[in-house]
C-alpha cells in the first residue's frame, strides 16, 4: 500500500525523516519519531538551546497542553509563530538548561532583518489598533453553525430526510472547518465544536499545528504522509497505474475521513498506544439529540447520523485538500527549494502556498473554507475575521521583500491538487511566487 522506502526520496530540504514514516503514521507515533531526531534531548528545543519547562506547562497562558505536547520536541517554529501579541523570550530565558549537542533537523530561520520577523513585528505594531468586532462576528458565526447543525439533524431524522440529512453534514464540515480557527488559539470552549465530527482537538494539534503548519509539504509534514497509504503528494516516481488510481481513491478517503480518524483512535486506545479522553464524548451529543427530539427507532437514528457524518466527511476534506497547498507550482518537498541552508519560515509557507480570489475578502467563507490561508499560516493564533484586516500590512512587507502572494482560483486549486497527485517529476527549479499575479477583492 504505502510506497516502499526506497522510492522515497530524500528531503530536498536535507530533513531526516520521522522513523515510521513509511508506515501508517498516527500522532503519538510522530511525536515518539519526533523525540528521537529533534535533539531536545527530553527537554524543549528553541534554536540551539534546551530548555526545562515544566514549572511553566500550567502557567502557560495558551493553556498547558502546547508545552504537555511538544516535550522532548524541537519547538523553534512553534515559539516564533504563536506569540504575536507580546515576546515571551524573557520568560524563556529563565528555562535555560543547556545548548543542544546537535543541529536542528530543519533549515528554516527567523532572522531579525528576514521576511517573517520584520512581517511580524509589523503586524504586532497594527494589531491594538484593529476593532474587535471581527471576533465577534466569528463567534456569532460559529455559534449559529452549531445550533442550525444540530436543528438540521433532528429534523432529519424526525421527517426522515436526506435532503435534510446533506444540508446537516454540510453544516457539519463548516462548523468542524470554523472550529479550526479556535483550537489554534488558546484553550477555549469554541475549539470542541470540532470533536462533533468525530476527529479531535489534541490529535489535530499535533498533526495540524506541531506539524503541518511549522513544516508545510515537507517530509515532516503529518497532512502528508498520514495520508500516505492512499494519496501521495510529494513528487514521487510511482507506476502509473497507482498514481492515477489515487483520483479514484480520493473519494473514498474523502467520505470516510471521520469515522476513520474516530475508529483509527480507539484501535490506537485499546493497544495502549493512543489517547483518548472526555471529549471523545463530544460528538455523541448529536445521536443523542436526535434520538430524544427525533422520535425515532434507535437504530434509524444511527443509520441518519452516519450519513450526516459521511456528507460532512466529504465536505470537510475536498475542501481541506484542495484549499491552498496542493498544486504542481506548490513546493513539496522533493522540489528544487528556494534554500537548504537558510530558508526563511515566512517564505518558506510562502512557496507552500497558494491564496483562493473568490474566497479572500469575505469573512463568511473565509471562516468555512480555510481562506486568507497564507496569512493564517504566518499568525495561526490570529482569529480569522482580523485576517483581512492586515492585507495592507502584508503587502507592504511583500513589496519590502519583492516577494509575492500567489492568488488563483477556486477551480485552480482544485485542478491543481488532483494535478499534483499524479506529479511524479520534482521541480528543478526554486517556486516562482511571481508567476501567478496578486489580486485581492477589496
Ligand atoms: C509548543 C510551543 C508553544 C505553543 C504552540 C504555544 C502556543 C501559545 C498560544 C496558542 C498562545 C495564545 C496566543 C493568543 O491568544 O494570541 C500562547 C500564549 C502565550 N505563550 Fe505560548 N506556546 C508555546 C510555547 C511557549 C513558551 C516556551 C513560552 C515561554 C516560555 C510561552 C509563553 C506564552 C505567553 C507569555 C503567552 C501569552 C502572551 C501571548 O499571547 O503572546 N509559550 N502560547
Amino acid at each position: 500500500m504505502a510506497p516502499n522506502a526506497d522510492s522515497m526520496p530524500p528531503s530536498t530540504l536535507k530533513m531526516k525523516p520521522p522513523a515510521r514514516r513509511q508506515k501508517l503514521h498516527t500522532v503519538d507515533m510522530w511525536l515518539e519519531d519526533k523525540r528521537e531526531i529533534d535533539g531536545a534531548e527530553g527537554l524543549w528545543r528553541v534554536g540551539d538551546k534546551l530548555y526545562d519547562l515544566t514549572d511553566f506547562i500550567k502557567r502557560h497562558p495558551g493553556g498547558p497542553e502546547w508545552l504537555e505536547l511538544s516535550k522532548g520536541l524541537d519547538i523553534t517554529e512553534a515559539f516564533e509563530v504563536h506569540h504575536v501579541r507580546s515576546n515571551p523570550e524573557e520568560i524563556l530565558k529563565k528555562y535555560y538548561v543547556r545548548d543542544a549537542r546537535i543541529p536542528r533537523n530543519a533549515p528554516f530561520t527567523f532572522k531579525e532583518d528576514g521576511f517573517y520577523k520584520t512581517l511580524k513585528r509589523e503586524v504586532a505594531k497594527v494589531l491594538p489598533t484593529l476593532p474587535k468586532q471581527s471576533i465577534r462576528t466569528t463567534n456569532f458565526f460559529i455559534d449559529s453553525f452549531f445550533c442550525i447543525f444540530i436543528f438540521l439533524s433532528i429534523l432529519a431524522v424526525t421527517y426522515w430526510n436526506f435532503i435534510l440529512g446533506i444540508l446537516a453534514g454540510n453544516f457539519l464540515a463548516i462548523l468542524a472547518i470554523a472550529a479550526h480557527n479556535y483550537f489554534h488559539q488558546k484553550d477555549n470552549y469554541r475549539m470542541y465544536y470540532f470533536n462533533l465530527s468525530l476527529m479531535q482537538v489534541r490529535e489535530w494539534r499535533i498533526s495540524h499545528i506541531l506539524s503541518h503548519h511549522l513544516h508545510t509539504n515537507t517530509i515532516d509534514d503529518l497532512e502528508i504522509s498520514a495520508w500516505q497509504p492512499f494519496l501521495q503528494y510529494l513528487p514521487i516516481k510511482e507506476k502509473p497505474l497507482r498514481r492515477y488510481g489515487q483520483w479514484l481513491a480520493a473519494p473514498i478517503i474523502w467520505v470516510t475521513g471521520f469515522h476513520r480518524s474516530y475508529i483509527t483512535r480507539v484501535l490506537e486506545y485499546i493497544s495502549g498506544r493512543g489517547y483518548m479522553g472526555k471529549g471523545d464524548l463530544i460528538p455523541f451529543i448529536v445521536p443523542l439529540a436526535m434520538y430524544i427530539f427525533g422520535g425515532q427507532a434507535l437504530v434509524s437514528t444511527l443509520i441518519m447520523w452516519t450519513f450526516i457524518v459521511c456528507v460532512g466527511s466529504t465536505h470537510f476534506f475536498f475542501v481541506g485538500l484542495h484549499a491552498a497547498h496542493h498544486h504542481p507550482d506548490i513546493f513539496h518537498d522533493g522540489d528544487t527549494p528556494r534554500s537548504e541552508s537558510d530558508y526563511d519560515w515566512g517564505l518558506s509557507q510562502m512557496d507552500a502556498v497558494m491564496d483562493r480570489k473568490e474566497i479572500t475578502g469575505s469573512h463568511f467563507l473565509v471562516l468555512t473554507n480555510f481562506g486568507d490561508h497564507a496569512l493564517h499560516h504566518l499568525f495561526p493564533t490570529l482569529d480569522h475575521g482580523t485576517l483581512e484586516l492586515l492585507y495592507p500590512t502584508f503587502e507592504k512587507v511583500m513589496t519590502q521583500f519583492d516577494t509575492n502572494l500567489r492568488m488563483v482560483s477556486q477551480l485552480d486549486t482544485i485542478y491543481g491538487g488532483f494535478q499534483q497527485l499524479v506529479r511524479v517529476q520534482p521541480s528543478t527549479c526554486a517556486p516562482d511566487l511571481k508567476k501567478y499575479k496578486y489580486e485581492r477583492k477589496l
